[in-house]
């Protein structure tokens, strides 16, 4: 009898953890996600959410266990590093140029996936690839009418797809979203998940988000942190049901998004 081959996992948290000084503030997390997952990362305020999303981008050390990006170990590596292998994270809009117009902002995006170690002739056959590919792009987040105009001019809901257009364009297949919908009116909110789904179609998404809307309607799993630990890790529907969840957390959400029409 042969075994079942095992899922990829695109990301694994095994016992991680973090201390700032004498506080523990990640209490020992695990977490599996499969490549081609949508996961949201819920809790109350000050669970260690964005902690969490500092320690697999590279921006915090764990104080204990294992980050692994495709299977490979990459506690203690730079961002920029997690970045070259196929991690990206969105710092809501502070990754894009204000003074750079939207073709120039995700050109920059695919050209610094592309690496610095260039001959001048390679980088002019890179260039060409990398205009083809922020064309598509702008058309991906639609914004190819406004192809010329600065970041600066855009209202706020298109700088945010011009930051996820920036944080994709350079073709990591593990995506990190910071609360993408912040700030956002309850119709672009809408518009803004389903765009997010169209050009994360294939990779890996993980998501901190507030917003119980966005959560049920974008995830396919959810992640319940409680004061430093994963309390749940299932799909909306179980955790909807949890009962663990719903006391620590979750009821009022819930009521709230389903009574918001979500
Ligand atoms: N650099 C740091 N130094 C010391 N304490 C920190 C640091 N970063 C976060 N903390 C503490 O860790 C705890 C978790 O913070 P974190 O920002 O991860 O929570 P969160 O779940 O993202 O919260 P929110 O939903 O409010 O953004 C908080 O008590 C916070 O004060």
């Amino acid at each position: 009898m042969s075994a079942t081959p095992r899922p990829a996992l695109a990301l694994e948290l095994r016992d991680l953890r973090k201390s700032f000084g004498k506080s523990e503030i990640i209490r020992g997390v695990n977490l599996a996600v499969q490549a081609g997952e949508r996961v949201a990362i819920i809790g109350p305020n000050g669970a260690g959410k964005s902690t969490l999303f500092n320690l697999i981008s590279g921006r915090f050390e764990p104080s204990g266990g294992d980050v692994l990006l495709h299977g490979q170990r990459i506690n203690g590596k730079k961002p920029f590093e997690i970045n070259r292998l196929g991690l990206s994270r969105s710092f809501q809009i502070t990754n894009i140029f204000p003074k750079l117009s939207v073709f120039e902002n995700l050109r920059c995006g695919v050209l610094w996936s592309l690496g610095y170690k260039y001959t001048f002739l390679k980088f002019l056959v890179d260039l060409d690839d990398a205009n083809e590919r922020a064309e598509e792009l702008m058309e991906m987040i639609k914004l190819d009418k406004k192809r010329d105009v600065l970041a600066m001019n855009l209202t706020y809901a298109e700088q945010r797809a011009l930051e996820i257009g920036v944080t994709i364009g350079g073709g990591a297949n593990v995506i990190l979203l910071d609360e993408p919908t912040a700030g956002m009116s309850k119709s672009e909110t809408g518009r803004f998940v389903g765009l997010i789904k169209k050009v994360t179609e294939g990779k890996t998404l993980l998501t901190v988000e507030h917003d119980m809307g966005v959560v049920f309607g974008l995830a396919d799993k959810i992640a319940v942190v409680v004061y430093g630990e994963v309390i749940a890790f299932d799909t909306p529907d179980a955790v909807r049901g949890n009962a663990r969840v719903q006391e620590a957390y979750l009821g009022s959400s819930v009521a709230d998004a389903q009574a918001g029409g979500h």
